[in-house]
């Protein structure tokens, strides 16, 4: 069964409202073929071990989220779905016991509906072959290959018989960086490494393809590069048109934010911005330019939201933790503004007058009691409860990157036992998936009323590819707050 004849609904207009559908893609046999040679050149910090990854660490996200968004396709059927015969069928894109999951929605799935028109399947395999320099016969040969089958191709590199004709895509697992729903807009990135271009090229086809999204043709926004682009001198990042999802997000209906990053360019935000801006999306848009430099990667690594008056994030980014004024070192060495968090703050009808922010915690505050109505006081969870080294330990392996299920409720590695402990100190329960999923089976734990909970997930293997559960998340609905 493929998703070809629906439509349904998108808008997302928080980053914690409960969620109730989203764009996944799952560890596919391109991420096996990662070689420490070009771990880095793909934006992996090492080679992962696919089997692992997918049996033991992200599965259970897929279990997890259907219990939450789909819970007829898993409730009363674990036990078959888990059991040998099963042999994982439930969780294979292609298999036909695939669950197929209109609200836990397959990116490779997709991608092989779109394949069927023949003439996608021609245009597609022509923009393939023209970025992978691939020859025209296999241009030829693609054009002829069965849908299924040539969307695995496009995503792993890989034909049938495991020969690689190109490089894998095995960050396509993060699809928070190909496009951001907000509102009922999705904005497509434009991404500052090359080793994700494929990802965008195909996701372009889908999000103007699918008839799932086919009402919101109007509604998807792409980011040119300006006419100086073409003018401007070298090829640095600073001087190029980026932005990846990552950096954007959906705070309050009226309220997005921005990070200009390692990926995302000052150029990027401000195309963005005029975007959102003409486009009557949002009327208030913050740019919070963090230090550029890979550990930090895009505004999700740093902090990410919990609760309308709880946020998690790493404390060497905010401005109140600069080093003690007292110090010789502050009058000899003076800090790049590089290395900086800078915030400003555009509204529409105000572009010249940015409002500045001088921490992350004075912006993230106004967020939770301005934006949110929030009345209680605004919460802050430290990466590694703030201690050195465990703050910058734990962000590298995304203690600041949750994702948020519904409102209290979210998923985070196992791995980060100080910040863990600092959820806890902050009243927070926190849960083994494998003990919320039994939970959630046995009817002991209930999705509805679940509160301040932080999920540990397995993550020896996940964490290797640099990215948390907010970067493997694209919601395209969420509940109102
Ligand atoms: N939003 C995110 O921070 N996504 C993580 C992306 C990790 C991926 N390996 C990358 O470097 O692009």
């Amino acid at each position: 069964m493929s998703i070809k004849n629906q439509s349904f609904k998108v808008n997302v207009n928080t980053e914690i409202g409960r969620l109730r559908k989203l764009l996944i893609h799952s560890p596919d046999s391109g991420l096996g073929k990662v070689v420490p040679s070009k771990a880095q050149d793909w934006l992996f910090e090492d080679i992962v071990h696919l089997d692992t990854i997918r049996k033991d660490e992200y599965d259970y996200y897929i279990k997890l989220l259907m219990y939450f968004l789909d819970p007829d396709k898993i409730k009363g059927k674990l036990a078959e779905i888990d059991s040998e015969t099963a042999d994982r069928n439930f969780f294979k894109p292609d298999h036909k016991d695939f669950h197929n999951s209109l609200a836990v929605i397959e990116i490779q799935n997709l991608l092989a509906d779109i394949l069927e028109d023949a003439s996608i399947r021609k245009k597609l395999s022509a923009a393939v072959c023209a970025i992978e320099g691939c020859t025209y016969k296999r241009q030829l040969q693609m054009v002829e290959t069965e849908p299924k089958e040539l969307a695995k191709i496009f995503i792993s590199g890989t034909l049938e018989d495991d020969v690689m004709i190109f490089a894998p895509i095995p960050n396509l697992i993060f699809t928070r960086d190909v496009g951001i729903t907000i509102n009922n807009h999705i904005l497509l990135n434009k991404p500052a490494k090359k080793a994700r271009s494929r990802e965008t090229l195909l996701m372009r086809y889908i999000f103007f393809n699918h008839p799932i999204f086919k009402e919101y043709a109007e509604n998807i926004l792409e980011i040119p590069d300006p006419a100086q682009h073409f003018l401007r001198p070298g090829e640095e990042e600073e001087q190029r048109t980026t932005l990846e999802g990552g950096d954007v997000m959906m705070v309050s209906p009226d309220h997005v934010l921005i990070g200009c990053s390692e990926r995302t360019s000052a150029y990027g935000a401000s195309e963005a911005i005029k975007l959102l801006f003409e486009n009557n999306v949002v009327n208030k848009v913050t740019v919070v330019r963090i230090p550029n430099k890979r550990d930090f990667m895009h505004i999700d690594t740093v902090f990410t939201q919990v609760k309308r008056n709880m946020w998690v994030l790493l404390s060497s980014i905010s401005k109140t933790q600069t080093a003690n004024p007292d110090e010789p070192i502050n009058f000899l060495v003076k800090q790049d503004h590089k290395e900086v968090t800078e915030i400003h703050q555009f509204t529409k009808h105000k572009v010249q007058e940015p409002k500045i922010f001088e921490s992350i915690e004075a912006l993230l505050d106004d967020i939770s009691q301005n934006d949110l109505k929030s009345t209680e006081p605004t919460q802050f969870i430290y990466s590694g409860n703030g201690n050195f080294p465990y703050d910058s330990r734990e962000q590298w392996t995304d203690s600041c990157n949750l994702l948020a299920i519904k409102e209290g409720v979210v998923l985070g590695y196992d791995r980060n036992d100080k910040t863990v402990e600092a959820f806890k100190t902050n009243g927070f329960n926190v849960i083994k998936v494998k003990d919320l999923i039994n939970g959630l089976e046995d009817g002991s734990i209930n999705t509805v009323t679940i509160t301040d909970t932080l999920v540990l997930m397995p993550s020896a293997e996940l964490s290797r590819a640099r990215g948390g559960f907010h970067c493997m998340s694209l919601p395209l609905l969420r509940d109102d707050l």
